[in-house]
């Protein structure tokens, strides 16, 4: 028996509860042809506990205009269900089914694989649209989103009206998205249903265009979704679905809706708990890593970090350790994935690891819940996760670590059993377990509500305090986050919207402090500076402090930093590494000069990851203002191709 890589081992015991085992196991084979892994998926698809209840689910939502779905983690709630409504008709009058996801990572693996399932190429029948990305086309009939994305756009089309179904999935993650899209879709559902219940009454607004114009703007103030009066819309479906729901409080939620369960998991996983607490849970996680490594059969691993630094220490240490192991045992590659990691290097996690290989997923919460990663059999879950926390006396938000709920800890191990029979570690003791929340707090009840509030107003609801959240925020953030609106000008005296200013600021997507800023920035001559600037602060740190290097990278960074201020600083950053970017691309390929950048950022202790964010969030902000056709288009031109 090879030694542990730090001699340490820790000890775990068996959860009391075991998981049913209800399903087949998989054989995948890696090398199987594209008719082979058809028809692995097709029994794949069979073979999960959703697909006995199919034709139930699909007259329960012909049934009811809501529905409140909880099934196991692995059940084949979010891809089965759109296809079993697509399959029924839902989409028949060309209605589109939309599927919001709180995470991006997820609408985009989740569409990928229901693109495979159906055999299509993705961005045809089934797609998806987040932020900044979208693979939809007009025969996009299934279409997975972010919530926040399908809040913005309801902001161009208030009745949501292209929808059929709207499926809200992982509903208890609560985030602050998924409670005022939960308020707006009520809304809009009775909207829908009364404009067909209301007689027809558009002829004498039909008949004078110019009255039209002003009734409308008239209306506007009250509530948008009044604005399409005389118009009929089709009733809008409305799904809410997680594994760990509190569906009593959903269903109440939605004026008794009803709710069903779908009994059943596909794989066993089987819980560990250690005996007891630990001290240093990193240490504990790294030491869990190599036990698994070096004592368990074959299976990647998935471990739960709260954040980039943790991750990235984490996978120095690994790398470190596993240089003290015989060679043999050194076939272990580490995987980060965390939000502010570029899209690509996230999709890197979802690649098979090459043959001999084990590989290990240091993620966030980022990959708790919806997604699959081929090849996870082990969980390790410290229990703990950043969260959001919001103080309303001195309006500072901030991310503090916290212990997970229940809800998060079933999800979690939950990614365990998604191709066949897993375990979860979680590095607390089983009592510690018993005495975790059993949800996640609403974000809504912990955050600053401003960009929010901008949302709502934009949409038309004036009355926020009234409005009808799922749990209503505290009042104070509300009066705190209103009066900031109002100082930046989006609201008017009376908290009304302003117009223009208030509509560009809730379709721009950064916080109103910089969308106000953008939207200014072109009437002080200095555009470019703004865009730099606010792109620069929506990533995480720029500068690159080592340890053991503290006194090179700070003289590296006096090289940029301005007596003027931070802002400065970030500005010149930027604009001497693209400057060193333009001088690199000449007589060489991009591929080169953005391998030289990197060499650059090195040498000059900047964050490489970060600023490549930075130029990625500059480019989106650029392309976000020219949609705002009122804002200093010309000006604009000159930066698009920065
Ligand atoms: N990207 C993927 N690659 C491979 N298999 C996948 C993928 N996505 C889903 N699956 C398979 O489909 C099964 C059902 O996944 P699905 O996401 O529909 O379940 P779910 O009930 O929504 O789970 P959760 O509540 O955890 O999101 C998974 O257990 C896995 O076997």
């Amino acid at each position: 028996m090879p030694t542990m890589a730090q001699g340490g081992r820790s000890n775990f015991t068996h959860s009391n509860q075991q998981h049913q085992i209800n399903g087949k196991i998989s054989n995948y084979d890696s090398k199987a042809n594209l008719f082979a892994r058809r028809q692995k998926i097709q029994h794949q698809r069979k073979s999960l506990p959703i697909a006995s209840v199919e034709k139930r689910l699909v007259e329960e939502v012909r049934t009811n205009d809501t529905l409140i779905i909880v099934g196991e983690t692995g059940s084949g709630k979010t891809t089965q269900l759109p296809q079993y409504l697509f399959n029924g008709g839902f989409c028949h009058d060309g209605g589109i089914i939309g599927i919001t996801q709180p995470r991006r990572v997820a609408a985009v693996t989740v569409a990928k694989r229901v693109a495979e399932e159906c055999g299509v190429e993705l961005g045809q029948k089934v797609g998806y649209s987040i932020r900044f990305e979208d693979a939809t086309s007009s025969s996009t009939r299934i279409k997975y989103m972010t919530d926040g994305f399908l809040l913005r756009e309801a902001l161009l089309d208030p009745h949501l009206s292209r929808y059929s179904v709207i499926i809200v999935d992982e509903a208890h993650e609560r985030t602050v998205q998924t409670d005022v899209l939960l308020g707006l879709l009520k809304s809009v559902q009775k909207a829908r249903s009364r404009s067909i219940s209301e007689p027809l009454n558009i002829d004498h607004t039909k008949a004078n265009n110019g009255s039209l114009l002003k009734k409308e703007n008239a209306v506007q103030g009250v509530s948008i979704l009044k604005q399409h009066r005389g118009r009929r819309f089709t009733p809008l479906k409305l799904v809410i679905m997680s594994a760990s729901l509190d569906a009593r409080s959903f269903s109440e939620y939605f004026g008794g809706a009803r709710a069903v369960h779908v009994q059943g998991r596909q794989f066993p996983v089987d819980i560990l708990y250690t005996r007891s607490p630990e001290t240093d849970y990193v240490d504990a996680a790294l030491i869990t890593i190599f036990q698994i490594h070096l004592e368990e059969g074959p299976g990647d691993i998935l471990v739960f970090l709260t954040g980039q630094e943790e991750i990235e220490s984490v996978e120095r240490l690994v790398q470190e350790r596993l240089l003290q192991l015989p060679e043999v045992n050194q076939k272990l590659l580490t995987f980060p994935i965390f939000s502010s990691l570029p899209s690509e290097k996230q999709m890197k996690v979802f690649m098979p690891a090459p043959v001999g290989f084990r590989k290990v997923i240091l993620a966030t919460n980022i990959a708790e819940t919806s997604v699959t990663i081929p090849g996870i059999k082990y969980v390790i879950d410290p229990g703990l996760v950043k969260a959001r926390t919001y103080c309303c006396q001195t309006g500072i938000e901030s991310l503090i670590v916290v212990a997970t709920s229940k809800a998060q800890a079933l999800q979690r191990s939950g990614r365990a059993g998604r191709e066949g029979p897993g375990k979860c570690f979680r590095l607390y003791p089983e009592s510690e377990f018993q005495r975790l929340k059993d949800s996640t707090m609403p974000e809504i009840q912990r955050c600053n509500l401003s960009n929010v509030i901008l949302q709502l107003k934009a949409l038309g609801v004036d009355d926020i305090v009234g409005f009808d959240f799922m749990e209503k925020p505290d009042r104070i953030a509300i009066v705190r986050s209103l009066e900031s609106l109002y100082l930046l000008g989006a609201l008017t005296e009376e908290y009304k919207l302003a117009e223009p200013v208030g509509n560009q600021m809730a379709r721009l997507p950064v916080e109103p402090i910089y969308s106000k800023a953008l939207i200014l920035a072109s009437q002080f001559n200095c555009l470019e500076e703004m865009l730099i600037t606010v792109a620069m602060l929506q990533v995480e740190s720029i500068f690159y402090t080592p340890r053991d290097k503290l006194e090179e990278s700070r003289t590296a960074m006096k090289c940029f930093s301005s007596p003027e201020g931070d802002h400065q600083t970030l500005l010149n950053v930027y604009r001497t590494a693209n400057e060193f970017l333009e001088k690199s691309k000449i007589g060489t390929s991009k591929e080169k000069a953005e391998k030289n950048l990197r060499k650059w950022c090195k040498e000059n202790f900047i964050n490489g990851r970060s600023l490549r964010h930075a130029r990625d969030v500059h480019r989106w902000a650029v392309s976000s203002l020219l949609v705002l056709e009122e804002i200093c288009q010309d000006s604009l031109f000159v930066f698009a191709s920065c």
